[in-house]
């Protein structure tokens, strides 16, 4: 970067070390992650997380520790928890929305009086309502107004990577451009790069689709299937989520960055994803209902899944693995059965 730049960067970043509250809605692992990395590069500013346990609040203020998520890690000094939603909010300037997407609508319902109408909401959480089929995009302003101010942040960023200061990159997704560099200054540190993209649908459809896919490749290496089945899968799933991206309006540049290829990298090969984890369990052999009860963490694609069937059809595209682990996961079909009938497809010339 040249100094000029540098320069002009570092005076912007100064203006938002005047943000004195941020709250997070969610004390599980991201929205622990990602307001921790906030409070360490402003410690003067304060974190206050949303929860629903006191006794994880209790933790939080008087061990400086989210025991249920990331016991393993200390929390700044200006990190604290309340259960109280006026508490959280009174005087907070940006939120950072961290529920997992299948109860975001009625958590929001249920706070959204409190909500001040220009609070700025930066959501972190990457799937799709099973209910609507609505991405988070959607949700939030059916349930706050379409003036409230969004960005959807995403990116390959494991929440643990995230503690412990490793260097990660991620995306701001916003129609509001000032809004989406007012986030890139607020996030921006040593430890986090932050592009930015008006792209909302291409960052917001990829960071879901991707946990379907990381899925499929937990599945391939829980059957032990080898090195070529799983390039030839994940190839394979990035061709369908570009398929379908592109269709609902994601731009080529997004699929390929951060949020797409990038994020797809990570859940289907870090060994860190839920999503994999559960695919992992899947194709040894294990009962979805049984993987899922022994997890007190979410794997949104599980979720996610079942809607891919309908934007396939929707949208006209054939999306062979990613309608396939929607049939696992639903009990349609074993893992075993998966891989076979994907092999036995018809023989294809390669599509764009
Ligand atoms: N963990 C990670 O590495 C990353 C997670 N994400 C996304 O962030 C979102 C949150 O994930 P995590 O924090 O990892 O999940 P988590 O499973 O660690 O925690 C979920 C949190 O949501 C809360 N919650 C669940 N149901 C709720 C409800 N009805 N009302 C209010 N709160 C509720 C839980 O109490 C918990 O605090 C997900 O959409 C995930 O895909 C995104 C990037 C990285
Ligand atoms: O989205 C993630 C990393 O970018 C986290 O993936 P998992 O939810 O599969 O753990």
């Amino acid at each position: 970067m040249r100094w000029s730049r540098y320069f002009r960067s570092k005076e912007e970043s100064d203006g938002l070390e005047r943000v004195e509250k941020v709250v997070v809605f969610g004390g599980g692992s991201f929205g622990t992650a990602m307001g921790v990395s906030l409070a360490r590069q402003n410690k003067a500013g304060q974190v206050t997380m949303l929860l629903r346990d006191p006794y994880l609040c209790k933790d939080i203020n008087e061990q400086h520790c989210n025991t249920r998520y990331l016991k393993d890690y200390e929390l700044p000094p200006n990190v604290n928890a309340t259960t109280s939603a006026a508490e959280a909010l009174a005087g907070a300037q940006f939120a950072i929305h961290a529920v997992p997407v299948q109860h975001t609508r009625a958590f929001l319902q249920g706070i959204k009086e409190l909500i001040p109408p220009t609070l700025p909401i930066i959501s972190v959480s990457k799937g799709i309502e099973v209910t609507s089929g609505q991405l988070m995009s959607e949700v939030i302003p059916s349930v706050l107004g379409k003036k409230q101010p969004t960005v959807y942040l995403s990116g390959p960023s494991f929440a643990k990577e995230v503690m412990m200061g490793r260097p990660t990159g991620i995306v701001a997704a916003s129609k509001d451009k000032a809004l989406a560099r007012s986030v890139q200054r607020l996030f921006a540190s040593p430890d986090m790069r932050v592009n930015t993209t008006t792209d909302v649908i291409g960052v917001e459809i990829c960071g879901s689709l991707k946990n379907v896919l990381a899925i499929a490749a937990g599945i391939v290496e829980g059957l032990d299937l080898g090195p070529n089945a799983m390039a030839a899968l994940v190839a394979q799933g990035c061709s369908e989520i570009r398929w379908l991206a592109t269709k609902m309006g994601a731009k080529a540049a997004t699929i390929s960055g951060l949020s797409g290829l990038g994020d797809i990298m990570l859940t289907c090969y870090g060994s860190l994803s839920r999503n994999r984890t559960v695919g992992v369990r899947l194709g040894r052999g294990e009962r979805l209902p049984d993987i899922l009860a022994s997890s007190s963490q979410v794997a949104e694609g599980v979720a996610t899944a079942a809607v891919v069937v309908n934007l396939a059809r929707k949208y006209r595209v054939q999306l062979p693995v990613l309608t396939a682990v929607a049939q696992v996961v639903d009990g349609h079909i074993t893992a075993e059965q998966a891989v076979f009938e994907i092999m036995n497809l018809p023989q294809i010339e390669e599509r764009p």
